[in-house]
């Protein structure tokens, strides 16, 4: 997606239309990318997030009814007393909202210390069609213990809602072949691309099997990737290179 920096009803415009074009009803689940709304206008949020972010949340609700799709809503700035926070979303076919994640490592290199809070709430898996999957955010990508967290959990599919830039993309596409290769599981990564505020983004949505083979993936353009995930696959790499059978836990110090 190529968003419009600090303007949620026109992303939203963007989002439904896009549902209009893509959504048949072969279509299970819809991912879209991290803060779609706002973007990193970070100066402006606050104000922002006091007229949407609810608002943005209230809109996927009514887009997986009207659209009967479940939506991995990427993620949207909410502001909860003095704080806000990066929150993913998941909203199922009825519009209810079946899971919430707040992005817990903030990114010091797009500022977001300064203007956001970081999630309390450890990762937690979610179910979406009977599938168990996890979803985390962005710069969460470097901190493998999470998603090994998410594996542990039973997870089959992890969604990476990002705005990545383009000067870190070498680390984007060789880190998410790594998580799905290490922990044997389809990674499904929508980001941004674009230039907002002068940071150029990479764009390079993908989805990357549990052997950690590329399905799909964009480059920098604005697109979209349709695939059909062979869950059977989890189960049959594990059997091949039993890595949860190999671990030994006991082993590991607690960092
Ligand atoms: N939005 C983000 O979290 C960006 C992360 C990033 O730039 C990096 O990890 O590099």
């Amino acid at each position: 997606m190529d968003l419009e920096i600090g303007k949620p009803e026109e992303n939203r415009r963007t989002i439904e239309n896009w549902l209009k074009m893509n959504c048949s009803d072969d279509i299970d689940v819809v991912v879209l990318p991290e803060m779609w709304s706002t973007g990193y206008a970070l100066e402006e949020l606050r104000e922002i997030c006091k007229m949407d972010g609810y608002q943005s949340i209230e809109f996927l609700q009514s887009m997986a009814k009207k659209f009967n799709v479940n939506l991995v809503g990427g993620s949207i700035a909410i502001l909860e007393g003095q704080d806000i926070f990066n929150r993913a979303v998941i909203i199922n076919r009825t519009g209810e909202i079946v899971h919430r994640y707040d992005k817990m490592h903030l990114v010091p290199m797009l500022n977001e210390p300064e203007f956001l809070s970081g999630g309390l709430n450890q990762v937690e898996v979610f179910e979406l069609e009977g599938v168990r999957m996890g979803v985390i955010i962005c710069y969460d990508l470097r901190f493998p213990e999470i998603i090994r967290d998410l594996a542990l959990q039973g997870i089959q599919v992890l969604h990476v809602v990002a705005e990545w830039p383009l000067a870190r993309k070498n680390h984007w596409n060789t880190l998410l072949r790594a998580r799905a290769i290490e922990n044997q599981m389809y990674v499904v990564a929508s980001n941004i691309t674009g230039t907002k505020l002068e940071v150029e983004f990479a764009g390079c949505s993908q989805i990357i099997d549990p052997w950690g083979d590329i399905i799909l993936k964009l480059d920098q353009e604005v697109g979209e990737l349709k695939a059909t995930l062979d869950l059977h696959k989890v189960p049959q790499i594990r059997k091949e290179v039993p890595i949860f059978e190999s671990r030994v836990p006991e082993m590991y110090r607690k960092l």
